[in-house]
């Protein structure tokens, strides 16, 4: 992509690659920001754009169904996106009413598309002066219909919270490196530097900033003072609860996140292992321990396979599977799952997860403790996963989940996003007995 592009041109062409051609959103924006020196104000706006596009596309192509006479040729399908930015700006944001339709006509042209301007602001300037009556509430047309039936289907009192919240856009949470400081003194470092944020309720080195911020503007972030990670996701270290000099076992760990939690929550002081299938996911989970200063045996490997990696000979004393799955929870955070998820990834995600779950059980000691987690609010992927599990497996015990905010279920406990002010993670703790 050229240097050239506006704002609005970059997002177009941005969101098409996500939406049409199926690349992560994650991938796409670090890939243009590496090739395209933007100020930082004008990367908040793209990204803003971007997922504003990826949020609300059912909405914003419904309305644009309505405005153009005939789809937009397959060719030309970038000019189809230029429209949805413009209808984002209009129907979404503050935008000046006159700004979100130039700066927006003027991306035709910039992305060669000069033939277009006419249509994009004709389409424009009828969408200002037009109120649509939409075909359903906005949050289930802004999902795939098999999305927002599994969530009616799985949680019928709770889904139009969660369809609401997975549209919403979420807050950043922080983790601070409790190594290097309290809680406490980095709010007050954070306050220092005029970035306004409230300790998190619910996790207990978690901080919640009121308005998002680059990482670059956080205190001494590159040199490990904090993380960002979600509260659901901080929740992991105080459940698996690891002691210090223990062998533990991470092992579907990158990028990181949650082995970096467990080591700093003892001090760096465990014999750990942590596994990634990926071996690109590798490098940024050894760069994650590397900002953080933590140490860990990291190794690229199937975690269900004993034979391509080496366990501890006399087992492990805590076992963290944070399993693949279809995401499903974190939708608020990544925008783009609903329009990469298939129905069929599901069956194909659970078998992935029980045969971590049956290889795995066996390298956990008598006596000690397996968390397995998700983020996802399925309970093929959940419950009814740990269900089987329990019936196939022998010496299995369920201790107590000591969440602070979860819906108990029989076996684990389940956060749902719009309800329990987190991402929507599940989490049950099986122990393995003496005898
Ligand atoms: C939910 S992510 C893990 C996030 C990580 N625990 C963190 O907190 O940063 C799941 C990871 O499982 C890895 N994975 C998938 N199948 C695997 C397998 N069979 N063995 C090991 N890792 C696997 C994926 O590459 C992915 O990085």
């Amino acid at each position: 992509m050229a240097s050239r592009l506006n704002t609005r041109a970059a997002a177009a062409q941005i969101a098409w690659q996500i939406i049409d051609k199926g690349q992560s959103l994650d991938a796409c924006l670090s890939a243009f920001f590496e090739q395209n020196d933007f100020s930082p104000q004008d990367r908040g706006f793209v990204q803003e754009l971007v997922y504003g596009v990826c949020r609300w596309h059912g909405e914003l192509d419904w309305v644009a169904s309505q405005l153009l006479q005939s789809p937009i040729r397959k060719k030309d399908r970038v000019v189809h996106f230029v429209l949805l930015v413009g209808l984002y700006q209009q129907r979404h944001l503050d935008t000046a009413a006159h700004a979100a339709v130039s700066e927006t006509v003027s991306a035709c042209q910039q992305l060669g598309k000069q033939w277009a301007k006419k249509l994009i602001n004709g389409c424009l300037r009828s969408a200002q002066r037009t109120e649509y009556t939409l075909p359903q509430d906005v949050d289930s047309l802004c999902h795939p219909a098999w999305i927002r039936d599994a969530i009616i289907q799985a949680w019928p009192q709770h889904a139009t919270a969660i369809l609401s919240a997975n549209n919403a856009r979420p807050p950043m949470c922080l983790r601070v490196n409790s190594m290097r400081s309290t809680r406490t003194d980095y709010l007050a470092r954070l306050t220092e530097q005029k970035i306004a944020a409230t300790p998190d309720p619910f996790a207990r080195d978690g901080i919640i900033l009121t308005q998002p911020t680059p990482v670059t503007n956080l205190p001494d972030f590159s040199s490990g003072a904090c993380s960002v990670q979600d509260t659901a996701a901080q929740i992991a270290a105080d459940l698996l609860a690891p002691q210090p000099g223990m062998t533990v076992l991470d092992a579907c760990a990158a990028p990181g996140g949650k082995t970096a939690h467990l080591l700093e929550r003892c001090d760096n002081d465990l014999q750990l292992d942590a596994l990634d299938i990926s071996a690109s996911r590798c490098l940024q989970l050894q760069a994650t321990l590397d900002r953080l200063q933590l140490t860990a045996k990291v190794t690229t490997a199937d975690a269900s396979d004993a034979t391509q990696w080496p366990p501890s000979a006399s087992g492990y004393d805590r076992i963290l599977i944070d399993a693949p799955c279809s995401g499903l929870g974190v939708i608020r955070r990544h925008p783009d799952i609903k329009h990469h998820r298939r129905p069929q990834d599901i069956d194909q995600l659970t078998q992935i997860q029980a045969a971590l779950l049956d290889a795995l059980w066996l390298q956990l000691k008598p006596g000690g403790r397996l968390l397995y987690m998700t983020c996802s609010v399925l309970p093929a992927e959940n419950h009814l996963q740990i269900d089987q599990f329990v019936r196939r497996q022998k010496g299995v015990m369920l201790p107590a989940v000591p969440h602070p905010n979860a819906l108990q279920l029989e076996h684990g406990v389940q956060t749902l996003p719009g309800v329990h002010a987190m991402d929507g993670f599940y989490y049950c703790l099986l122990e393995k007995t003496l005898g």
